[in-house]
């Protein structure tokens, strides 16, 4: 949908360089409750990598692999399913309708009905106040900002610097996550979020030989342990192949091609490994990490240096710019690369830049609207994984290299009557980090089949520094598996009291 703005008009108050889910909010928030304008320059796509490549159409390729593997492992629908594969056309199907085919007209109409404007190309910012766009069409267009311009251009898979591997033209995330085509053998150069997520969809969508290539010693590094240790059981029962401490020194592909996302970018592909072993597939997958779309968007006019993340404040606004004019929220900023996270800076942000604009003060109170809390150590984060795996804090490595005294929990999620109904052959762990002197918790992961919902629980007591004797009354419901609560506070009343 071509954006319905005015094409003479150049002055706005407030202007957001990329309209991601992100970008949105921040738009949205400076100016529901003021009287300022908003408008969002666009390059691609509005709704961003979130709602086209990345969580929208990754949940929606997981959710039937979990569905199926639920009725797979309960006795009376495991009869109905047998091993039976998943409809692999109609799980595409459904990805392609929940990403609405690449097509952002409902994200710029609630943007126009929400009094949000919308001007399509790439954005830059050409000096203070001032963002120069380029139009599809090679056209130039100057806008000016009365009080404040947003940095939303977020980011994109980094490719690591092995030769021959961007030569090989490998699938990205983009790429993974808008699949046409289900390639029979993978190779995944990662062992993060991406790269899990994605080895569970490739291997429900009927991928035959999947390998996975994690430089670091074991899965998911950034969680504890035993998630990464859970996650690689399950691949190695599917047939995956998990190479951690590996690292790939070359790349080969004597065929590429221009195929668009999602189809495969030419012949077989072999990657050499550390140690001279060798890996043959049919795609390969990047899935190594992001790096911020920083590099072009005219930081240098402002006094700063492109590249990398850009350092904010905890009102959002860009350190090292004066005038509190230029903010930067989302991937970009690289506080947390989450679109929870990134939405929660930009209703800050927005509330910052409305405030600003008529000279409220902010307040210094703690948990304001104005202030940054949660991006320090309080990050919550949904793996979804089969099983899947919740985090919120910090975990006890983290802890411990601050020096923190801490005290941790562990329980065996299946032992409870809540999982025990949930699925047969249930598979999960719970892990807390107790802050010993201030008796609050300061993290915790779940590990498990239908701990998603579970995980805010754990944000509620992190963020409001519940105490353990308070949580102690806050009864889960059973059978649920929530009980996992009063489980862990009985190992640690025991503990106490041994
Ligand atoms: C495969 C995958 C799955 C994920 N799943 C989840 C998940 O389940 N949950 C979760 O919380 N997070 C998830 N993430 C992370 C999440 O996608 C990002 O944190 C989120 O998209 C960041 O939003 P953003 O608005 O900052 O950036 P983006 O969504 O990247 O939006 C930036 C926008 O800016 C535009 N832009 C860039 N430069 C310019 C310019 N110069 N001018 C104009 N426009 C420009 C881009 O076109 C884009 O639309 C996932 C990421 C990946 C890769
Ligand atoms: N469900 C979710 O919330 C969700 C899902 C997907 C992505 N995300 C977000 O997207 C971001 C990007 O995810 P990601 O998985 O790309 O990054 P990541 O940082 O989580 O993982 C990248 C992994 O690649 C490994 N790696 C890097 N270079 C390598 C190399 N040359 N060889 C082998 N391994 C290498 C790293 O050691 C790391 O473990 C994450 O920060 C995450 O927050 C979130």
């Amino acid at each position: 949908m071509a954006a319905s703005v005015n094409p003479d008009r150049s002055e706005w108050d407030v202007i957001v360089i990329g309209a991601g889910a992100v970008g949105e909010n921040a738009a949205q928030y400076a100016t529901q409750f003021s009287d300022l304008e908003a408008v969002m320059v666009e390059a691609e796509l509005v709704g961003g990598e979130c709602s086209y490549w990345a969580c929208m159409p990754s949940k929606a390729l997981l959710r039937p692999i979990e569905v199926l593997h639920n009725a797979r492992n309960l006795a009376g629908t495991q009869q109905l399913v047998g091993d039976r594969a998943l409809d692999a056309e109609a799980v595409l199907a459904r990805r392609d309708k929940i990403i609405n085919n690449l097509d952002d007209s409902s994200q710029v109409k609630w943007a126009l009905d929400t009094g949000i404007d919308v001007v399509r190309g790439y954005g830059r910012l050409s000096g203070e106040r001032e963002v120069t766009v380029t139009t599809a069409d090679g056209g130039r267009r100057v806008l000016t900002a009365r009080h404040a311009v947003v940095l939303d251009t977020g980011s994109v898979a980094a490719v690591p610097p092995v030769p021959g591997l961007r030569e090989a033209k490998p699938w990205t995330s983009r790429d993974v996550t808008n699949l046409h085509e289900v390639p029979d053998r993978v190779v995944i150069v990662g062992g993060g979020v991406v790269a899990c997520e994605a080895a569970t969809w490739l291997v429900g969508l009927g991928v035959r030989e999947l390998t996975v290539i994690e430089g670091e010693g074991r899965l998911l590094a950034k969680n504890e342990p035993f998630a990464g240790e859970l996650i690689e059981q399950q691949f190695s029962a599917a047939g995956v192949t998990v190479l951690t401490g590996t690292r790939v020194e070359s790349a080969e592909r004597a065929e590429v091609n221009d195929a668009p996302d999602g189809h495969l970018h030419g012949g077989e592909v072999t990657l050499t490994l550390t140690g001279g072993e060798t890996v043959t597939a049919d795609e390969v997958v990047v899935a190594a990490g992001r790096k911020p779309n920083s590099d072009d968007i005219g930081l240098e006019s402002v006094g700063l240096r492109p590249g990398g993340y850009i350092e904010v404040d905890d009102h959002l606004s860009v350190t090292g710019v004066d005038g509190e004019w230029l903010y930067a929220v989302g991937d970009v900023c690289g506080r947390a690369l989450l679109t929870h996270m990134g939405k929660y800076q930009a209703r800050i942000a927005g509330e910052v830049i409305a405030a600003r604009a008529v000279g409220t003060p902010l307040s210094e109170e703690p948990f304001n609207i104005y202030t940054d809390v949660a991006d320090h150590d309080q990050v919550p984060q949904v793996t979804f994984t089969d099983p899947e795996i919740g985090s919120v804090g910090i975990t006890e490595a983290q802890a411990r290299d601050r020096g923190l005294d801490v005290v941790t929990l562990e329980y065996d999620l299946a032992a409870l009557a809540g999982t025990y109904v949930l699925r047969d052959d249930y598979v999960g762990r719970a892990k807390l980090v107790i802050d010993r002197a201030r008796d609050v918790l300061l993290g915790a992961t779940f590990v498990g089949t239908g701990i998603a919902e579970l995980t805010h629980s754990a944000t509620v007591a992190v963020v409001g520094k519940v105490p353990l004797a308070v949580l102690w009354h806050a009864v889960p419901s059973y059978p649920t598996v929530s009980e996992v609560w009063l489980r862990l506070l009985e190992a640690l009343n025991s503990q106490r009291r041994g």
